[in-house]
This record gives structure tokens, sequence and C-alpha cells, in this order.
């Protein structure tokens, strides 16, 4: 029976047309992937039909009754429950408070909620305490806490607004073992994501939402991932290289060349040493590290969340005190063998360390603006606000919009390139395209490009193995404080890659 029918669906926010007469339906257990580049209008289609933000005109039906929320909570209490995309949720609650915050249950004996709220966590695969205080915990986990409280509610019909985009495989394989329960269970799930390879594995149907209009809905069973990166930007999309000629890689892939054009390959990195550190140690958390990273080299870490990635990575920016027996930057020893204190780019930091209600070339221009002095710099720094959103592809009518209303993934691109903008020798990136669509992905890697061929080196630090595959020449697989392997993903197609990734970094957990 259909769950959900939506039909003719509007939305705009001032001259920006978003949505524009949306049409489709879910059915009772189904679960509908929404995919769309950046901007397109995924989350305001979630919000419309979790009564988050209210449609200009359509209508919609709820197992065939008229369906009009007037606010999230209306349309929870009739069984419509969101886990919103960026959801932050308040640092001062227990895990316990937060699961049951808003529901009919939140006013049951504490002990009864803790014990709950620890069956539900099990479920969305979050080993935590339920009395561990929400502050204390990384931003990835706000997601999945947020889907247990979904859990917790009877709820028919569940928006899931890319809570896999932080997730490690082994967590995104729990979030979908929740969707296929709730499905099994007859409730429907509508799943936003840009990680297509793994939408795809648990999706039924994907919906494609381009300029503001369904533009495929079909069975997932008839797509995959390169097709459907296709349909979502509605041109054929570039499958990445590197150090080896374009044309040989695309005639090795199994993809079409109708929907796969190549990238240009990246220049191989030079054999230039940029940094050299000799047994990196983290007491009781890093047991000794050796990093080699060449100038121009793009070299990936990943691993579980105990594993000591993020340790590693927290030594390199001197987030963490570190011990190590030597450090060498461009051939010459440092004398100080404790202190690495590598520029360090990480989304979940305030929302990229940038005010919301400020305007986008404001954002761009932070330092720059305050000390203009005459009209010829004033142009040329406009000129170059302009060029970076043309060239990150940001949707948006005008650049005196605020940073906070564009959409994530956009505002995400805009951060990063401010970042990448000042970034120069040795830096670390965490989770660079996270929430990004495929062209953006590809934007991104542009970026890094131009910072590689300018002799910037550069530590991925990543959950999604595509990410990996896409942007690094090398990626450790770290397992028990230590890079327990290597895998150079120069002469490899990105499948092959990404699988052996996934392999390694399941057999080191
Ligand atoms: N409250 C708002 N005020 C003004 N514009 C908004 C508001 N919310 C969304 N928009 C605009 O609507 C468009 C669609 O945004 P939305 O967040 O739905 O995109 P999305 O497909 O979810 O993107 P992403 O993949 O980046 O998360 C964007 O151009 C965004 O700037």
């Amino acid at each position: 029976m259909t769950l959900l029918q939506v039909e003719g669906l509007t939305k705009s926010f001032g001259a920006r047309r978003v949505l524009r007469d949306v049409s489709f339906s879910i059915a009772e257990g189904e679960i509908v992937g929404l995919v769309g580049t950046n901007g397109a209008g995924k989350s305001t289609l979630g919000d419309v039909v979790a009564g988050i933000t209210p449609a200009d005109s359509g209508r919609m039906t709820l197992l065939g009754h008229p369906y009009a929320p007037l606010s999230a909570a209306d349309a929870r209490h009739v069984g419509v429950g969101v886990v919103e995309q960026l959801v932050r949720i308040d640092p001062s609650l227990t895990v316990a408070q937060a699961v049951f915050r808003g529901t009919a249950q939140a006013g049951r004996p504490q002990e009864e909620l803790r014990r709950q709220a620890q069956v539900l966590l099990a479920e969305v695969t979050l080993d935590v305490d339920p009395d561990t205080l929400v502050g204390e915990l990384p931003h990835f986990v706000h997601g999945l806490i947020e889907t247990a409280r979904v859990l917790a509610e009877d709820t028919r019909l569940v928006v899931l607004d890319e809570v896999s985009a932080a997730l490690l495989p082994s967590e995104v394989t729990g979030l979908h073992a929740v969707a296929g329960r709730l499905s099994r269970q007859g409730r429907g799930v509508l799943y936003i994501s840009h990680r297509l390879p793994e939408m795809l594995e648990v999706v039924d149907r994907v919906l494609v939402l381009r300029d503001g209009r369904i533009a495929l809905d079909s069975p997932s069973a008839e797509l995959d991932p390169v097709r459907l990166a296709a349909e979502t930007v509605g041109e054929p999309v570039s499958v990445p290289v590197r150090r080896e000629t374009a044309a040989a890689a695309l005639k090795d892939s199994a993809v079409p060349e109708e929907v796969a054009a190549p990238a240009p390959a990246r220049p191989a990195p030079s054999d230039e040493v940029a940094l050299r550190v000799r047994n990196l140690r983290v007491p009781g958390r890093v047991e000794g590290v050796d990093l080699l990273l060449r100038r121009g080299e793009v070299v990936g870490l990943t691993g579980h969340r105990s594993s000591g990635v993020r340790e590693i990575a927290d030594a390199l920016s001197g987030e963490l005190p570190a011990i190590t027996d030597e450090i060498e930057l461009h051939g010459e020893p440092s004398p100080d063998t404790g202190t690495l204190r590598l520029p360090a780019y990480r989304p979940d930091d305030d929302a990229y360390g940038v005010d919301p209600g400020e305007t986008i070339a404001r954002t761009l221009t932070q330092e720059a603006w305050g000390s203009l002095t005459d009209l010829r710099k004033e142009i040329a720094t406009l000129r170059e606000v302009i060029r970076t959103v043309h060239q990150m592809d940001v949707k948006t009518l005008s650049i005196r919009t605020v940073f906070g209303a564009l959409s994530g993934g956009d505002q995400h691109k805009l951060a990063l390139a401010r970042w990448m903008s000042s970034a120069r020798d040795v830096v670390v990136l965490h989770e660079p395209t996270r929430g990004l669509d495929v062209r953006a992905r590809r934007q991104v890697r542009r970026l890094l490009d131009d910072a590689t061929a300018h002799g910037t080196s550069v530590v991925v630090v990543s959950v999604d193995p595509d990410e990996l595959a896409e942007c690094c020449d090398r990626v450790g697989i770290v397992a028990g404080g230590r890079v327990a392997r290597w895998i150079d993903t120069g002469e490899l197609a990105l499948d092959s890659v990404r699988e052996r990734i996934v392999e390694a970094a399941t057999a080191a957990a």
C-alpha cells in the first residue's frame, strides 16, 4: 500500500525556485533513495515531508489521508520522523536524554531510559555509555543518536538526510541494517545520500532531483554508481585517474563512454621528501608510525574509531603531544622532534569556523575586505569571489547571500576553497569531500591538483573509501596505533582501490 504520496510540490526561497512540481510516492516497507547535486533541493524536500518547511503549493497524503504538517512535532505526531543533515544536539544532554528528548517516553524513570537507550544505541552500532554527555563525543555520533531517537518513536516514515556521510563502511552497514529492519516492519525510508555505491546497496528505488524536478524515478537494480552519478549531474561524469593515461584508464573500466569521461590525470608526485616522521608515538594511543610524504603527494589515512587514526592526525597537527625519533622537513632535520604543527582543515569545527550570518563575499574575503583602500583592488577582490563561486559551482543568486542559507554541500565547498587558498607546504585535510556531489568532488580534486602542482603535500584523513580512492596516491590502513598496511592507488581502477581499502580496514579492525 502507498505510504506517502506527494503531488505537485513547489518551494521557493525568495527568487530561488528550489522544488518545481515534484511528485513521487513511497510504499509501505520501501526504502527510496533521493540523490541530486549540492543545492538541488534534497534537504528541502526532506524537510517538507518532515514538516520542518512548508511547501508553497502541492499536496501530500499519508496512508491515503491528507497530510499537511505545520511543524516537525506535528509530523512526528502522525509518525513521520527525520534525522536532519547538520543536526547538532545540545551538548549538555546525556546520550540517553538526547535519544528520548521530545518523545512520549521522555518522562519515564532515568534508569529505564538508560536501559532502553542502550538497546537502541546497539541497533545503530553506536558503542557509547548512555550517561556520556553529548558534548564529549565526536560530531559524527549526532546523526546516529538522532537515528536511535527516530527508532524510539512509533515512526511510519523516516527521512535520513545524509546520515551516512560521516560514517565508516562498517557503520554504514549498521545503518543499512536499521533501514532494512524498518522496511521489514512495513515502514518507509527516504534515504538521502551522496555516497552512491553504498546507497545503491540498500535502496529499492532511486529518485534523482535535478533542476527542482524529479528527473529519474528508477528501481535501484537498473542502476550502477557511474550511471547514477551521470543522471545526477545530467551529463557524463569524469572518472578520476592518476599516473596513467586517462584514455587507458577509461578503456580498462567497465563504464560506458556515454556516462563517463576521464578526468585529466594528475602528475606523479616528485621524489623530493616534503615530510619524513620516524617513530611517531602518542603514549597509549599511537605505537610508532613512520610517515613519508613526498612533495606534491596526497596520502590517505583511515581506520576504525579506536584504531588511532584520529590520534595520528591530531599528533601531526599538534593537537596531541607526540614523541618522534626524527622529523625531516624538505630534506632538513627538524631540531625539534616533538613538535609537528601541520595546518589542519576539519569540516566539523564550529561549522567550518565561519559565521553563518556573514555574506558569501565577506566570508571569502575575511582578511582582505577590511584592508581594502582602493576601488581597483576592491573590484579585483570581488572578481576573485565571483570566480570561486563559479568554479565551485555554488548555487546562489548573489554573492551577498548569507553563508548559512547555502546548502550544506555548498557551504562545505566554499569553506574548503577558502582554507585551501592559503594552504602551503604540508597540510592535513579531514574528510575534504564529505557531503559533496560527484561534480563537487571533482572540483575538490581540482583544488588538490592545483595545490599539489604547486608543491603542497596533503594528508587526507577519511572514513570514506571512495574519497580516499579518488583523492590519494597511497592509503594507510591504521590499526592498533600503527599503519598496518599501505595501499598504492596509482595503478588501480577506482573500484579495486575501494574494495581493497574496505577489505583491509575490515581485516585490521
Ligand atoms: N532557509 C533558506 N533560505 C534561503 N535559501 C535556502 C534556505 N534553505 C535552502 N535554501 C536554498 O535552497 C537550495 C536547496 O538547498 P538544499 O539544502 O535543499 O539542497 P540539498 O540538495 O540538500 O544540498 P546538499 O547536497 O548540499 O545538502 C539551495 O540553493 C539553498 O541555498
